[in-house]
């Protein structure tokens, strides 16, 4: 479950190798074997059968040696086989060549791709006519930066063939560790990911690029990327129990009373966008908590009686305007006193000083605070340097969606959405609070190191009140006696689960509304 970057990878693969003795020449080989395993199951499903021809596109690197394996397995399973060199197959070094020379040995046909004189693109070049589906076996790891020639057109010409493609380790042209990918890149049905998922596989564009990804052991120990100090993970049923020990559903205690669940307070909503108040605090009642109470200034409360009788109605003083504006932190604060946790931000609206209202409520809660939306932005005007977060003995999670990440970091979205896990990593560690940097494949990310990769939720998920729906689900399962990781990760989690449910039940995932979202928890 761990997702490592290309450097992990390399360090791992060389503990292995040079401490442990596991030869590099064992890996290759279980790793081309496992790449062809997956393109037999993938051809199966195709209903092709043994009539599937393969064309193993190789690399110089030691992913062009996992192809060559894979060739070699491929043919043994009764496949019509061939291999197209990248590059002259003499410039491989090492266990790739080892590869090269056993095929050769084996008589597997190969060619040697060049651009055709004229240097037009090779698609009409024949390279790829008589074969069904082609094994990326080009970039893996070790490659950096935009394909260079050739394989820049060789991938090209891969995409236009339209071929159905398996991607070994990773489709080549993706960034492994961040998930950008280069113009020229391959778009699989299947990666095949050896020993560990690359964390480019799971954060967008990468991610669109992948298709399905399966991850297989090549003989790497089981335990080699937790020795290696790898503390990022796929967020799923599997990590949550195993890293985390929250099993899903969470269990629900027998002597249960009102006062089990604990008790949380929504500030969230003001005179004009209520609905995103009532939605945290509805959403915070369906996620489990006992007691439910949304914060009001006092003048605005009488409007909102009767919208949802499970939830109480907490007016505070507002000096009549009906306003936070007017709203003091400390009388906040009072109100906030006694729950177990407090959820602020949510449709407040923003007003002149709200920055320092915030940090002064911030200041006196006791309780685990989760911060979202305007209350983020509050922050974000004040700066992305260290002491902008008041240093708090409960925690504080937030749960910025990428504009707000990239206010509060002082970058612009399209920098904060490069490497959305380093990004929401080293915000946590810097500020002390936990991140739940949403977006497609949420990132949750804790002041100790540990991150989180998402894999559930949809994009119909991308509409109004979702956000506010999330706060108010990790907002009570803090309030539920969950740290702030575990609420991080099992509220994302459990967000992303419901709203796929609720998409699931409906004609497109398009309609979805937030509403949805909270009644499938
Ligand atoms: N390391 C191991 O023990 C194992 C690795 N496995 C597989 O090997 C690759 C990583 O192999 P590596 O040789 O490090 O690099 P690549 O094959 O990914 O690199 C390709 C090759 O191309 C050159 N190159 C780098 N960047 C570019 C570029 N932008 N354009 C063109 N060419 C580029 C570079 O010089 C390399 O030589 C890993 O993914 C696994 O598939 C085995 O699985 C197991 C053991
Ligand atoms: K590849």
């Amino acid at each position: 479950m761990e997702l490592v970057t290309s450097g992990e990878m390399r360090a791992i693969d060389a503990s292995a190798i040079e401490e442990i003795g596991i030869p590099q020449e064992a890996l290759m080989e279980n790793a081309g074997r496992a790449v062809a395993e997956e393109a037999r199951r993938f051809a199966e499903t195709a209903g092709k059968g043994a009539d599937f021809g393969w064309l193993i596109l190789a690399g110089k690197g030691n992913n062009g040696g996992d192809g060559l394996v894979c060739a070699r397995h491929l043919r043994d399973m009764g496949f019509r086989v061939a291999v197209l060199y990248a590059e002259p197959p003499e410039r491989m070094q090492g266990a790739a060549a080892l590869q090269r020379d056993i095929a050769s040995r084996l008589g597997i046909p190969a060619r040697v791709y060049a651009l055709s004189d004229t240097g037009a693109d090779a698609a009409n070049a024949g390279w790829f006519a008589g074969f069904d589906g082609l094994i990326d076996a080009l970039l893996g790891t070790g490659s950096a930066g935009e394909p260079r020639a050739p394989y820049a057109s060789l991938i090209e010409a891969a995409v236009q063939s339209g071929l159905p493609v398996v991607a070994v380790d990773i489709p080549s042209g993706l960034n492994a560790d961040t998930g950008a990918v280069a113009k020229a890149s391959i778009r699989a049905k299947v990666t095949v990911a050896l020993a560990y998922a690359k964390r480019g596989l799971h954060q967008h564009p990468g991610a669109g690029r992948a298709g399905e990804v399966v991850v297989r052991p090549i003989g790497i120990p089981a335990d080699a990327a937790e020795r290696a100090g790898v503390h990022t993970y796929l967020l799923n049923a599997e990590s949550l129990k195993a890293k985390l020990g929250l099993s899903v559903p969470l269990p629900r205690k027998e002597d249960s009373h009102k006062g089990t669940y604990g008790h949380v307070l929504v500030a969230a909503g003001s005179a004009l966008m209520s609905g995103a108040g009532l939605l945290s605090a509805r959403a915070a009642l369906r996620a489990g908590s006992g007691l439910v109470s949304w914060a009001q200034p006092a003048a605005a409360a009488p409007g909102l009686r009767g919208f949802a009788p499970e939830i109480m109605l907490r007016a505070v003083p507002d000096e009549g305007a009906g306003e936070w504006r007017l709203v003091k932190p400390e009388r906040l604060a009072e109100a906030a006193a006694g729950v177990d946790a407090l959820v602020v931000g949510p449709g407040m609206g923003r007003w002149d000083g709200d920055g320092a209202w915030l940090r002064n409520l911030l200041e006196r809660v006791a309780a685990p605070v989760l911060v979202d939306a305007d209350a983020l932005n509050m922050i974000a005007d004040a700066g992305a340097q260290p002491g902008v977060w008041p240093r708090r003995e409960a925690p504080t999670v937030i749960t910025p969606h990428p504009g707000e990440m990239a206010r509060l970091a002082g970058m612009t979205v399209s920098e904060a959405q490069r490497d959305r896990i380093g990004l929401a990593r080293e915000y946590a560690a810097r500020h002390g609070v936990t991140v739940v940097l949403k977006g497609a494949r949420t990132v949750v990310a804790s002041p100790d190191g540990r991150a989180f990769v998402n894999t559930t939720g949809n994009s119909g998920m991308a509409t109004g009140g979702s956000g506010d729906a999330l706060a108010g689900i990790v907002g009570s399962l803090l309030g539920q006696g969950l740290n702030a990781l575990e609420a991080a990760a099992y509220g994302a989690y459990w967000h992303g689960l419901a709203g796929d449910r609720a998409a699931a039940s409906r004609p497109q995932a398009a309609s979805l509304i937030a509403g949805d979202i909270i009644e499938a928890l």
